[in-house]
C-alpha cells in the first residue's frame, strides 16, 4: 500500500489535542493549522467542546465524515483502542507520537499496536516519533517549541530520521545554512513503516532530490539493501549510523528499543548498495548540501584555484588524504594560464591567485581548468578579504562559472563582515555549496565521487 494516507490525506483526526497550549497535541494541532493543511482537521479530546477555533469531537467514532489519517497523542497503553476506531473510521494511516513502548521494553504494548493495525488495515508510522514535515503538502506534526522549518516549499532534500531530537536539530541546522526540505519523517520504533518502506517511497517523490538518512538499526538488512539499491539509482541517498561503538550500540537500543548491529558491515553494505556513508552529523549536512546543488563526479581528478597560499596548501593536503589525485596541469594548460595571468601568480595544483586577485580572475581561470578535460572538480577559495575581491562583483563572476562549468565545483570561503556573509548565502542559493574550511569543503565534495563512482557500479 502506498505511503500516500500520510502526505495526501484529505481528513487528518489529532487524538489528544489538549486544550493546554504546552501539551504535544495541542503543539501538533497548531502546527498543522499554522502550516495551512487544506483538509479538514478533526481535533480529538473528550472534555473540549473547540480548540484553537476548531470544533472538537470526543472520539474518533463521533466524527460525521470518514477519516485519512490519525495523529496519536495519548498515554500508549490507549493507542490500540484509538487503531481500532480510527479503523471503523476509514483511516488507512496512523502517526503514533506517544512514546513508552519498545524503546522502554513494553514490547507486548507495540506488538498489540501492530496486529491491531495490521488487521485492520492500517499503516503505522512510529511510535516513539515526531512524525512528518511536508511543506508542500502542508502536513506539519512536529510538536516543536518553535519553528525550524527550513524555507518551505523550496526545498529538494528528504530527510528521514529514527530520532526525532537529531532530525529536529537538523532540520534547524540545514535552515540556517538555507538549505530547503522536501520531506521530513521522524519514524521513531518503526513497529510497521520501515527505512526501506520510505526509501521506496522518496525516490518517487518528484519533490525530493537527495535523501538523508539517520539510521541507528534497520529492521530487514535485506529488504533495506535492495532499497537502497533502487533509490541511489535514481537519486543520492546519505546515510548516517548512529551506534557505531559498543556504548553507541547499548544507546541505540534503549532509544528506540532496537539493536544497531556491527557498523563494518552495515556500512559496507549500504556502499555495495549505492548509498553514500558519512561519519558524522557534520558530514551529513554539508554532502547533502553538495549533493543536491552540484551533479556527481566522474572521477577523482581535483583542481584547487586560491587566492591564499596557505588554504591553498591546507586544500591539498585535505583532498589527497581522502583519496582524490592533485594532479599538476600539463604544460599545455600551464601554458594557456600563463598567457592570462601576472608572472608573479604560483600556476600548479593549487593555482595560487594571490592578494591581486580579482573576481574575474576566479571565472576566467576556474573556466579553463573546467574546459581542460584534465579534471573531474573544481575546488576554489575566493577569500574575500583582499582589496580587489569587491564582494558584488565576486557574486557575479562565481555565478557565471557557476552556470557554465562543466565539472562540480565546491568553495571555501570565510564570512567575515555582513556584506560578505549575505554574499556567500546568496552563491549557496544559487547552487554553490560554500564551507569555511578546506576540511569540510574536502569531504563533502568526496560525497559527489562517492555518488559518481556508485553511479558506474563501482562502489
Ligand atoms: C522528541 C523525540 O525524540 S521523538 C518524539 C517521541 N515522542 C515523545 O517523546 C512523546 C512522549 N510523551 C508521550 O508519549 C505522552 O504520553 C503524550 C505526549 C502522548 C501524551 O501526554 P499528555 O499530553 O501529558 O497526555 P494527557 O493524558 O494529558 O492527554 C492529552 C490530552 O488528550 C486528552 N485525552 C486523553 N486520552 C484521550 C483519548 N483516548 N482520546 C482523546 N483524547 C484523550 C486528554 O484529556 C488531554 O487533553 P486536556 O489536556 O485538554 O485535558
Amino acid at each position: 500500500m502506498s505511503l500516500d494516507v500520510f502526505f495526501k490525506p484529505r481528513s487528518v483526526a489529532i487524538v489528544g489535542a489538549s486544550r493546554s497550549e504546552e501539551k504535544v497535541g495541542h503543539v501538533i494541532l497548531r502546527r498543522m493549522v499554522e502550516i495551512g493543511f487544506e483538509g479538514k482537521i478533526y481535533p480529538i479530546n473528550p472534555n473540549a467542546d473547540e480548540i484553537l477555533g476548531i470544533k472538537c469531537y470526543k472520539s474518533i467514532s463521533d466524527i460525521p465524515e470518514s477519516v485519512d489519517l490519525v495523529v496519536v497523542a495519548v498515554r500508549a497503553d490507549a493507542t490500540p483502542a484509538v487503531i481500532e476506531e480510527a479503523a471503523d473510521k476509514g483511516a488507512r494511516g496512523a502517526l503514533v507520537i506517544s512514546g513508552g513502548f519498545s524503546e522502554v521494553g513494553n514490547w507486548e504494548l507495540e506488538r498489540k499496536l501492530v496486529e491491531v493495525a495490521r488487521k485492520r488495515g492500517i499503516r503505522v508510522i512510529g511510535p516513539n516519533c515526531l512524525g512528518i514535515f511536508d511543506p508542500k503538502d502542508k502536513i506539519d506534526t512536529l510538536f516543536l517549541p518553535e519553528r525550524v522549518i527550513p524555507r518551505p516549499g523550496e526545498g529538494k532534500i528528504a530527510v528521514i530520521t529514527q530520532s526525532g531530537s537529531l532530525g529536529s536539530t537538523v532540520l534547524t541546522m540545514m535552515r540556517k545554512e538555507g538549505m530547503g526540505i522536501s520531506k521530513f519523517v521522524s519514524y521513531g520504533n518503526r513497529a510497521d513503516v520501515d527505512e526501506g518502506e520510505l526509501l521506496e517511497y522518496l525516490m518517487e517523490d518528484e519533490d525530493t532530490q537527495v535523501i538523508a538518512a539517520y539510521i541507528e538499526s534497520v529492521a530487514d538488512g535485506r529488504k533495506f539493501m535492495e532499497s537502497m539499491r533502487r533509490a541511489s539509482r535514481r537519486k543520492p541517498v546519505v546515510v548516517l549510523k548512529g551506534g557505531k561503538t559498543s556504548s553507541g550500540d547499548r544507546a541505540v537500543r534503549s532509544h528506540t528499543g532496537s539493536m544497531a548491529g556491527s557498523s563494518e558491515i552495515f556500512h559496507s553494505a549500504v556502499k555495495q548498495s549505492g548509498g553514500i556513508v558519512v561519519s558524522s552529523l557534520g558530514e551529513f549536512l554539508d554532502s547533502t548540501q553538495t549533493l543536491v546543488s552540484q551533479p556527481p563526479m566522474s572521477g577523482d581528478r581535483v583542481a584547487v584555484i586560491t587566492n591564499g597560499g596557505g588554504f591553498g596548501i591546507l586544500a591539498v593536503d585535505a583532498l589527497e588524504s581522502i583519496g582524490f589525485r592533485l594532479n599538476p596541469p600539463s604544460e599545455r594548460l600551464e601554458r594557456k594560464l600563463r598567457e592570462i595571468l601576472p608572472p608573479y601568480y604560483p600556476v600548479g595544483n593549487p593555482t595560487d591567485l594571490t592578494g591581486d586577485s580579482t573576481p574575474e580572475q576566479f571565472l576566467e581561470v576556474g573556466s579553463i581548468f573546467s574546459e581542460s578535460g584534465e579534471y573531474d572538480a573544481l575546488f576554489i577559495i575566493p577569500l574575500l578579504g583582499v582589496p580587489a575581491m569587491i564582494p558584488d562583483r565576486t557574486l557575479k563572476a562565481l555565478s557565471e562559472l557557476l552556470k557554465s562549468s562543466k565539472i562540480p565545483i565546491v568553495a571555501v570561503a570565510v564570512p567575515t563582515t555582513d556584506e560578505v556573509d549575505s554574499i556567500l548565502r546568496e552563491l549557496k542559493r544559487r547552487g554553490l555549496p560554500v564551507f569555511p574550511t578546506p576540511e569540510r569543503a574536502a569531504y563533502s565534495l568526496l560525497s559527489l565521487k562517492k555518488y559518481g563512482e556508485a553511479l558506474k557500479g563501482k562502489s
